[in-house]
């Protein structure tokens, strides 16, 4: 975006090699990323933008298209932040060669440096099949909103006999080859094991501080979504404060406040000088 060559982004590498608490959101757009950019590691365009942009009731259906649209737009308004992309439901999950053709597709339309995709040890032959061919991987285990309807919601996962699943999943995942790993929804007992055992950071949500680094929905953490799930933490109230503004704006244009001369296109110096 910007014409300085001063700003170097981080890469799937640069991410993998720090160990300080790791800041991730997500971003869907270039006004957002502009702002989420310098205080982010990397920004994630996660297909939950069928749900936060699109109203969906689950990310299933969310298409490639939408994908690279969001994508490219995140990439126009950033510059440091390691973007990655989400691989949308059905899109890869039919074969390794099908996986390629996406990550490959999305990478070349939006200029995204990685990918990221759902799955533990039933994908582990995947991630190793996109990372031998030059695509970095992020991996996603714990709760996969892909497979909300296997779950039977979005809950918790990792209770009991799914611990061990989970612990499994988490290190093929790893030695598959991808560069780092979110858990989504985990109790902290097995996100502090995974965390310990694994070389590669983990970016938790729902999962605990136990792990590397952090990842929220930005317009949870802003206050927008009107029913955010529980493991969020809100920053901001800006539903609120869009709520103040838009009844404003309607009050303003039914009295006639707004707009005055000052803001009309064109009116005599005169008219606008009083306001100037
Ligand atoms: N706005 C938004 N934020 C997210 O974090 C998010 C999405 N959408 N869409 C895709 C997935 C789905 N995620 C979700 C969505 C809902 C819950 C949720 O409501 N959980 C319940 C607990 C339910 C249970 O354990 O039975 C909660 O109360 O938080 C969890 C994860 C996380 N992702
Ligand atoms: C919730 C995060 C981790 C995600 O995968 C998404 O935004 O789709």
């Amino acid at each position: 975006m910007s014409k300085q060559q001063t700003v170097r982004r981080h890469t799937p590498r640069s991410i993998a090699a720090l160990d300080a608490p790791i800041v991730v959101l997500t971003a869907y757009t270039t006004p957002m990323a502009r702002l989420l950019d310098p205080h982010c590691d990397m920004l994630l365009v996660g297909d939950s933008l069928g749900m936060v942009v699109y109203g969906m009731e689950s990310t299933l259906g969310v298409s490639v298209d939408m994908m690279v649209a969001h994508g490219q737009a995140v990439v126009r308004g950033s510059e440091k932040a390691c973007v990655v992309v989400d691989l949308p439901f059905g899109s890869y999950q039919e074969s390794p060669q099908q996986a390629f053709r996406t990550a490959a597709e999305i990478m070349a339309r939006t200029g995204a440096g990685c990918v990221k995709l759902e799955g533990g040890q039933e994908m582990a032959e995947t991630i190793h099949f996109l990372v031998q061919r030059g695509i970095p991987v992020m991996g996603h285990i714990g709760l996969k909103p892909q497979a909300v309807h296997a779950h039977g919601g979005f809950r918790t996962v990792g209770r009991g006999d799914e611990a061990d699943q989970v612990l499994r999943d988490a290190l093929t995942v790893e030695q598959a080859g991808a560069f780092s790993v979110v858990i989504e929804s985990t109790l902290e007992p097995l996100a502090r094991a995974i965390t310990e055992k694994l070389s590669i950071p983990t970016i938790g949500i729902g999962a605990s501080p136990a792990c590397d680094g952090q990842v929220l929905v930005v317009d949870d953490m802003l206050g927008v979504t009107a029913t955010p799930p529980r493991f969020v933490k809100t920053f901001a109230s800006l539903g609120a404060d869009i709520d103040q503004a838009a009844a404003a704006y309607a009050q303003a244009v039914r009295t006639r406040a707004f707009p005055t001369a000052r803001e009309c296109v064109g009116m005599p110096a005169d008219h606008t000088a009083d306001n100037a």
